[in-house]
């Protein structure tokens, strides 16, 4: 997905290839990444991800090919490039300073003036005020890491770029990095993170990239993701499962795929009256799926829940990774 016009381009990447010796890590990939957007990676282990995340942190340079971050062009940098932000393999801190001091040293070291009132402010943000005076060699995985956003965030970077931001963090420390990352973004900062967690991918980004063995398999928003996808499967839990596989099966654009009791919705035995089945279809479109409510419940068939087996990012995630396998 380009750019749209008028939005200033925060990362533009074209025919871009990586190769290690003999291994092709990067294979003509282009990208683009508006300013202000959270753009998510994914792709299987050794897809190219960490590769890509370390061309834009100038860690690296590209075999062939070029490249646009914010103001610089490509190709490997002596220190990470002016306004971008970020980690790979975990942040890089100091264990024998404080959490405090950790911030204030990467302030100084990026030649801003010490600002105790918005290292204050990013220590809560990311829930670190209780230990902001202990020594980060104490610090569990996911203290590091909200630490390590922490000091990427105190740069008021224009660019952040993560490798898996959320590893490691409990929910609260998760909803933490979510809220601090949204809210750069509503700044206008640009953020590109790389997870295997589609969930956080799926909560966080609006656009997503997914890579096969060093190539584009799909680049866009989710939003497109979805519409793409040929079949979705979803649970249909019903307590009238016969009358809804009825009507399933006479619909266009609607698979039923089997029928299975749902664990623990029916305590009192098979024959109970009102006891939930759950029914597992395809839907085409979601289209078709709305018509589907919508005759069951004109025929009085109760629909206790309709959830997707499988989100439409993990779908496409399996479909181009097991194309991928077959044309190997
Ligand atoms: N410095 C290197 N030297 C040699 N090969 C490398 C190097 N870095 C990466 N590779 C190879 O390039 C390919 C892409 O690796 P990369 O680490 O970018 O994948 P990834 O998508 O980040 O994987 P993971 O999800 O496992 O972290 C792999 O085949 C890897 O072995």
């Amino acid at each position: 997905m380009s750019t749209p016009p008028g939005i200033p381009s925060a990362i533009r990447i074209r025919a871009v290839s990586k190769l290690f010796d003999d291994v092709i890590a990067l294979d003509d990939v282009d990208l683009d990444v508006p300013a202000g957007q959270v753009h998510g990676l994914v792709g299987p282990n050794g897809a190219g991800k960490t590769t890509l995340l370390g061309l834009l942190l100038g860690l690296t340079a590209p075999t062939s090919g070029e490249g646009q971050v914010l103001d610089h062009q490509l190709g490997r940098t002596h220190a990470v490039p002016a306004g971008v932000a970020g980690f790979l393999d975990g942040p890089g801190l100091y264990p024998t300073l404080t959490a405090r001091a950790n911030l204030t040293s990467s302030l100084t070291l990026s030649g801003a003036a010490n600002n105790d009132d918005r290292v204050d402010e990013i220590l809560d943000a990311v829930g670190l005020s209780e230990v902001a005076h202990e020594r980060v060699r104490g610090f569990s995985l996911g203290m590091r890491q909200r630490l390590g956003l922490a000091a990427a965030a105190l740069a008021q970077p224009r660019l952040v770029v993560l490798d898996e931001p959320a590893n490691g963090l409990d929910p609260a420390g998760k909803r933490r990095v979510h809220d601090l990352l949204n809210g750069l973004a509503e700044e206008g900062t640009t953020v590109i993170l790389s997870s295997h967690r589609m969930d956080d991918v799926e909560a966080l980004c609006s656009e997503v990239t997914i890579l096969t063995a060093g190539r584009v398999g799909f680049t866009g928003p989710l939003a497109k993701l979805a519409a793409e996808n040929d079949s979705l499967d979803y649970r249909l839990v019903t307590p009238d499962p016969m009358g809804a596989r009825r009507i399933a099966s006479a619909m266009h654009g609607i698979h039923l795929r089997d029928v299975d009791r749902t664990p623990g919705d029916d305590p009192a035995g098979d024959d109970a009256p009102g006891a939930a089945e759950s029914l597992l279809l395809g839907a085409t479109t979601t289209a078709a799926l709305d018509e589907l409510v919508a005759r069951l419940v004109r025929d009085g068939i109760a629909v206790r829940e309709l959830t997707p087996v499988m989100s439409p990012l993990e779908a496409a995630f399996l479909k181009l990774t097991d194309d991928q396998e077959h044309s190997q």
